[in-house]
């Protein structure tokens, strides 16, 4: 699986300085990579009798859906203020570059299904864990979270300790020390 790293591209200072983002895009247009990578996010779930399953936009439907209709389940959307036209729970939340909330209808999920979570990248967390407080309130049971990529170093794992937390691609310290001193590498003399 380490292959479809070949698949996500390192933009530097996007989108603030500092920010080392990590661009699907190449993935999503390789259709072997883009199913290889919906296959394996779903995998761990297969016999877990998942209900439902709910992300946040924009790039967590991205992988909702195929995920969804893998594992015979229907898909709940979690959006940002003013998209959704229904009561909704909402939860505001910080990201690793500002601030955000989200929003569920009340009636997206039935209390006790069993939902499972998705993300395209799990970072600080934040996110995600605004995604589980929401589906709380709906009385969901969560079965786990799953993501295509991890960047361990912003501890975003720990905020979601109470479920099982499965990744494609794991980004450690020594990934982000070896891109981080490429970019920075100066020119040097010609020979
Ligand atoms: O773990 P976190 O620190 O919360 O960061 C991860 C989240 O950030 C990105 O979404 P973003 O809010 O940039 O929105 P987008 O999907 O609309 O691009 C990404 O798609 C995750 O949802
Ligand atoms: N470093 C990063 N790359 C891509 N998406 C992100 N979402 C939050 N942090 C990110």
């Amino acid at each position: 699986m380490e292959s479809l790293r070949q698949y996500v591209r390192d933009i530097p200072d996007f989108p603030k300085p500092g920010i080392l983002f990590r661009d699907i895009t190449p993935m999503l247009a390789n259709p072997e990579a883009l199913t290889a990578a919906v296959d394996a996010m779903a995998a761990p779930f297969i016999d877990a009798g998942v209900e439902v399953i709910a992300a946040a936009e924009a790039r967590g439907f991205i992988f909702a859906a195929p995920l969804a209709m893998k594992l015979n389940a229907g898909f709940v959307p979690i959006r940002k203020p003013g998209k959704l036209p229904f009561d909704m729970h909402s939860f505001a939340y910080e990201l690793e570059y500002g601030t955000d909330e989200l929003q569920v209808h009340v009636d997206g999920v039935k209390k006790g299904q069993r939902v499972l979570l998705v993300d395209d990248l799990l970072a600080t967390g934040g996110t995600m864990e605004a995604c589980c407080r929401l589906l709380e309130k709906c009385d969901a049971e969560i079965v786990g979270c799953s993501f295509l990529i991890h960047l361990e170093v912003l501890g975003g794992a720990a905020r979601l300790s109470p479920y099982q937390v499965q990744s494609v691609l794991t980004y450690g310290q020594d990934d982000e020390e070896a891109e981080l001193s490429i970019q920075n590498r100066q020119p040097g003399p010609s020979v």
